[in-house]
């Protein structure tokens, strides 16, 4: 199986597919099979050479820069499946709502968000396709926030050539996976714009012996996420007071209701008993992710009402991260939500 008609090489047989290699030297005029790509540590990865670039004379030092002694003829056999056709499907099996995708690069395809959301990754589909063999789907977690144009997942091949039969499969299940829950496997959700009521708590902040912090940093956060606090109150520590300014926010009609400070183990801290005694449905007070372990999350009337601990003024990325997005995409929290967040929920400063 030496033979072929640029007269050297070895030859060898991916499926059906017939992969002749041809020394570069001899390869002038054909077609390249494949995305070539080169590596400057620090300073460039990307493709040189795009797959059916015709060889020219200019090109081979720089195919042996990279490298690159001989390449791949190919005569794709029925049945197989070019490692871009095998990304380009699987990316448009699995890519649904606020997804764009576009050409492969080096056999892999990735996915992009269009919006600033929540991305939406079914793992057991996930896990699914990549017990296949041969073919790989690298994601985000599920609920990790984007940005637009940042990609939540990527579709590959690893051999050259593979089965169509795998790519049937990916395209089964996940057309399975719409069927059952109406959406697809992978998807950015938008977050809604709300207006919240801030109540800041702590007796040092409202007789004034410290100027608050903790408003500021709140207000920042809610606009990184395009919501807004509506008003914002203080308040000492103090149960009834908390109570009705937490009462007053309610009546106002905002959207969701946020209360800082006295979270904690100390008697000063009223917080959390104040938001009970005001009605609240408590879905959790506590939440096993550590910064942000003493947040109480939990419904008044509907509405969903935080308990936040001084760490979210202090430390950039808390519980208060995890869930406050997930109220924004329409999510309702439940108790299964938060035992959850416990798996990965420890992050090291
Ligand atoms: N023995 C324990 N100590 C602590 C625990 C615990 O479980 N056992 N939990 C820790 C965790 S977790 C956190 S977070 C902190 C803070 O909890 P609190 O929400 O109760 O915070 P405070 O006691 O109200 O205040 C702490 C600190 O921050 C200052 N502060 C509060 N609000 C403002 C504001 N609006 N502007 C500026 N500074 C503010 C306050 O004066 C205190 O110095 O507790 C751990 N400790
Ligand atoms: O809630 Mo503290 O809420 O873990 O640093």
């Amino acid at each position: 199986m030496t033979a072929n008609r640029a007269g050297s090489g070895e030859g060898k047989k991916l499926g059906n597919t017939l992969l002749r290699e041809v020394k570069v030297e001899e390869a002038v005029g054909l077609a390249l099979a494949h995305d070539l790509t080169q590596i400057l540590p620090g300073r460039f990865k990307g493709r040189l050479f795009r797959k059916g670039h015709r060889v020219t004379e200019e090109d081979i030092p720089k195919l042996k820069d990279i490298g690159k002694e001989h390449l791949y003829v190919m005569e794709l056999a029925e049945g197989d499946l070019h490692e871009d056709d095998a990304a380009l499907r699987m990316a448009a099996a699995l890519a649904g709502e606020n997804l764009t995708y576009g050409e492969p690069h080096e056999g892999k395809v990735a996915l992009k968000s269009a919006i600033h959301g929540l991305a939406q990754v079914a793992k057991p589909v996930v896990d699914r396709i990549n017990a296949i063999g041969d073919i790989a789907l690298a994601t985000v977690l599920n609920h990790l926030v984007v940005r637009e144009g940042e990609s939540i997942a990527a579709t590959r091949a690893i051999p050259l050539v593979v089965p169509e039969a795998k790519v049937a499969e990916v395209e089964r299940i996940a057309s399975e996976y719409r069927e059952r829950e109406g959406s697809a496997p992978l998807a950015v959700r938008p977050m809604r714009k709300l207006r919240a009521g801030l109540l800041t708590t702590g007796s040092e902040v409202f007789h004034g012996r410290i100027q608050d912090k903790f408003g500021p940093a709140v207000v920042r956060k809610l606009a990184e996420y395009g919501s807004e606090v509506a008003e914002q109150r203080f308040a000492p520590d103090d149960r009834e007071t908390i109570v009705g300014h937490i009462h007053y926010f309610l009546e106002q009609g905002y959207d969701m209701i946020l209360v800082t400070g006295g979270m904690s183990v100390d008697p000063d801290d009223r917080t959390p008993g104040a938001i009970a005694d005001a009605g609240t449905d408590i879905v959790s007070y506590g939440t096993p992710m550590l910064p942000g372990s003493m947040l109480l999350f939990g419904y008044l009337k509907g509405v969903p009402i935080f308990g936040l601990p001084g760490c979210v003024m202090h430390d950039p990325y808390t519980s208060f991260d995890v869930l406050l997005p997930r109220v924004l995409a329409g999510d309702v929290i439940g108790r299964e939500d938060i035992v959850g967040m416990g798996y990965g929920g420890l992050h090291r400063s």
